[in-house]
């Protein structure tokens, strides 16, 4: 998979580049990763990408000719034809289901923006989707657009060794994770569930799958509404319920 991101702030980026899974799959060449700053693709000496918006206001818009420059460039860097996104609050919300259709894509060209956003009319010409990762202000694009190469790279097939990969099943299902424990058995009188000492590997994964369908009863239960559960889930989860009922 290709991801090239335009952005400002190409030393950012490339940070997911240099460490852990996404490290990994760029190094094992699963993932390559490329960077196009518009201010490279500036023609007065000022090398200006910003202006003020038409219409007044605050703050700056991103200028449509150094961003359009450096998509098009980015286009011709490989022959694959890219879906051009781009990270904005404006867009659609990013969850897991996202993230299997954009890494399902063979080329992602990603636009960061800055300021108070990018001139529509660049959406207009050159942009294929629009994606949030929440309803939060950032100060930029580029730490969304590492959230999508980081969730994307651990989709792809090689990219997560075993001990990833539980953690990836885990929430593939759209329920939460279980708790998690390691040594020392004992912290400040709080000790590990029996059930993951005994060894009774059935009985661990029933306790797991039981923990995880009651968290997400607990405190994302929009997440199971989208689920049709097993009977045997349903049955797990009605005894957590008993359990907890407060
Ligand atoms: N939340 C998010 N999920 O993706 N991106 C964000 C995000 O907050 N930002 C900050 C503002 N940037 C510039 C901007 C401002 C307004 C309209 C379009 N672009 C984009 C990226």
């Amino acid at each position: 998979m290709r991801i090239d991101v335009v952005t400002l702030f190409p030393d950012l980026v490339n940070c997911v580049a240099g460490c852990g899974i996404t490290g990994r799959a760029v190094e094992r060449g699963l993932l390559a990763l490329h960077c196009w700053n518009p201010r490279d693709y500036t023609e007065d000496r000022h090398r200006t990408v910003d202006d003020r918006p038409y219409g007044g206001g605050p703050g700056m818009v991103m200028k449509v000719e150094p961003l359009r420059r450096a998509v098009h460039d980015a286009r011709g860097a490989a022959q694959v034809p890219a879906t051009v996104v781009n990270l904005s609050p404006q867009g659609r919300r990013l969850d897991q289901a996202g993230v299997r259709h954009l890494a399902s894509r063979p080329r992602l060209i990603l636009i960061a923006g800055r300021y108070e956003g990018i001139d529509e009319r660049l959406v207009e010409l050159e942009v294929d989707e629009e994606w949030s990762i929440g309803d939060y202000i950032l100060s930029g694009g580029e730490l969304a657009a590492m959230v999508v190469i980081d969730a994307c790279a651990r989709l792809l097939p090689g990219a997560l060794g075993d001990e990833d990969s539980a953690e990836q099943d885990s929430f593939t299902d759209g329920l939460l994770d279980c708790p998690h424990y390691t040594r020392p058995e004992v912290i400040e009188g709080l000790a590990v569930p029996q059930v993951l000492l005994g060894g009774h590997h059935g009985e661990i994964e029933r306790w797991r799958r039981k923990q995880a369908l009651g968290r997400t009863w607990e405190r994302r239960p929009d997440l199971l509404e989208k689920l049709e559960l097993s009977e045997a889930d349903e049955r797990l989860l009605e005894e957590y319920r008993r359990e907890h009922a407060p």
